[in-house]
């Protein structure tokens, strides 16, 4: 069995970000608005936040599939594909993030 991965998931939110809002938690979402998408994306950071430092592990799965889930929707009304933000990934793993952190300038 292939691995569902991040990309499939974003082909789910792209796809569903056109169904009727009554039918849908994503075209809710979207047709929500940028605003209230990420406040929604805030609040499983939270939760996401509070599952790891309860060491609840199979919440933290849970919250953080939601996590993931509502990014990917933000991502989305930003019109930002997965796909730049792996980029950025990439780009990054030419140095550790302790160099990165050094050589960042404040602004
Ligand atoms: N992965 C998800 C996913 N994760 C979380 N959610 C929804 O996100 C919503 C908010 O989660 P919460 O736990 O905060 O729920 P809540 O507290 O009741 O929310 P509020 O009413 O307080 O706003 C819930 O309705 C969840 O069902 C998701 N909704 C959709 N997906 C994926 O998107 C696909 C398409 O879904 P629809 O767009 O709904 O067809 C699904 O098949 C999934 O693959």
């Amino acid at each position: 069995m292939t691995m569902f991965s991040l990309t499939d998931l974003e082909k789910i939110v792209a796809t569903r970000a056109m169904a009727e809002p009554d039918q849908s938690w994503t075209a809710k979402l979207v047709r929500g608005g940028q605003r209230k998408a990420a406040k929604k994306l805030g609040e499983e950071a939270v939760e996401t936040v509070i599952a790891a430092i309860a060491e609840d592990r199979q919440n933290l799965v849970c919250e953080s599939a939601d996590l993931l889930y509502h990014l990917l929707v933000v991502l989305k009304i930003a019109d930002v594909p997965l796909e730049a933000v792996m980029q950025e990934l990439q780009r990054r793993t030419a140095q550790t993030g302790l160099s990165e952190k050094a050589n960042r300038r404040d602004p």
